[in-house]
């Protein structure tokens, strides 16, 4: 016995498309450009990518001026196996275009993530929000390396499968650990990140690194910079404490700043309600930092940052 035909079967059969292919990582391409604001450049930047086989996905730009100004942009664009032509692309943009226009520009690929080390003192809130947004894919990067000048955040690396090693510093021996952190970093990564490192990187060794380094200031600069800011802002009676994420310069806690936010206090709270309530800005701050930074979103310029 055939059941009744439900009540929809002479209803038009509506066909779905096929399901989209998946963005392969491999032809997903980003260009960041930085020069002296003038006429042509959108123009320039979008007829080489189309004669290239490149479709732009995402634009931003901003002039600081509308005259005298600078520029910066950066494009997101799709382009059949682009990382594998990156060098091709880069040649090619230098003579048709960079060369140009004085133009400081990049191209990367999203099928490499950046390679990022992350430098921890015994502050675990900072180190584990990346890693869990890593894990998660929240936060794509390529976590290569922890080192801690304390062994107490060992396990909580080694638990995401990230390697960890422990440099002891001292002020006796600070010249020497920063000589064996360089081995491990000089070269093998883009990017550093000091979650609550409790040390001052020596202007050398912010030389030698050869890449930018990003450091969460656990307050709301230019306020209380330097060791201790929750006791001074306890001190000082704020409203609001804050954190900073900002790119780490020999000027103690004066670089770039690339994000920021608060979260309002009272008298109620003791230095160490300060602290667990600054934690929790403290992550979301950094996180966004790292975040923008490893989409080639954040340029500097001065000692500002233009975010697109
Ligand atoms: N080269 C830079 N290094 C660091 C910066 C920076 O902007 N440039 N930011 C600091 C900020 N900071 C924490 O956020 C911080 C500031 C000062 C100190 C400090 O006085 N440390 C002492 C040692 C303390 C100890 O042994 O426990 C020191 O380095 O002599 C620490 C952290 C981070 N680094």
């Amino acid at each position: 016995m055939v059941p009744d035909q439900p009540a929809f079967a002479d209803a038009p059969l509506v066909t779905t498309a096929p399901a989209a292919e998946p963005v392969r990582p491999h032809d997903i391409g980003r260009l960041t450009i930085q020069c002296a604001d003038q006429p042509g450049i959108v123009a320039a930047v979008a007829g080489f990518l189309a004669e290239h086989g490149a479709n732009i996905t995402e634009l931003g730009q901003f002039s600081t001026d509308s005259e005298n100004g600078e520029f910066f942009q950066r494009t997101v664009f799709h382009c059949e196996n682009v990382a594998d032509r990156l060098a091709e692309l880069d040649g090619d943009f230098a003579a048709q275009v960079g060369r140009r226009f004085g133009m400081t520009y990049t191209f990367t690929s999203a099928a490499s993530p950046k390679r990022v080390a992350i430098m921890v003192s015994k502050y675990d809130h900072c180190l584990l929000e990346l890693l869990w947004r890593n894990k998660r894919g929240d936060l794509d990067m390529d976590i290569t390396l922890v080192i801690s000048n304390h062994e107490d955040l060992r396990a909580d690396a080694e638990s995401f499968g990230v390697p960890f090693v422990h440099i002891p510093v001292s002020r006796a021996n600070k010249a020497e650990a920063e000589a064996r952190q360089l081995e491990l970093l000089a070269g093998n990564v883009d990017l550093v990140v000091m979650a609550r490192y409790m040390q001052i990187l020596s202007a050398e060794f912010l030389s030698a690194v050869g890449c930018p380094v990003i450091n969460i200031h656990h307050s709301f600069l230019p306020a209380f910079a330097g060791a201790g800011p929750y006791l001074k802002a306890k001190e000082r009676g704020v409203k609001l404490i804050g954190a900073t994420a900002h790119y780490a310069t020999a000027n103690l806690d004066e670089g770039p700043i690339i994000e920021q936010d608060v979260v309002r206090v009272s008298h109620r709270e003791s230095v160490a309600e300060l602290e667990r309530r600054g934690a929790e800005v403290e992550r979301s701050v950094l996180a966004r930092a790292v975040q923008w930074h490893c989409e080639d979103r954040v340029m500097t310029y001065g000692n500002s940052t233009t975010i697109l």
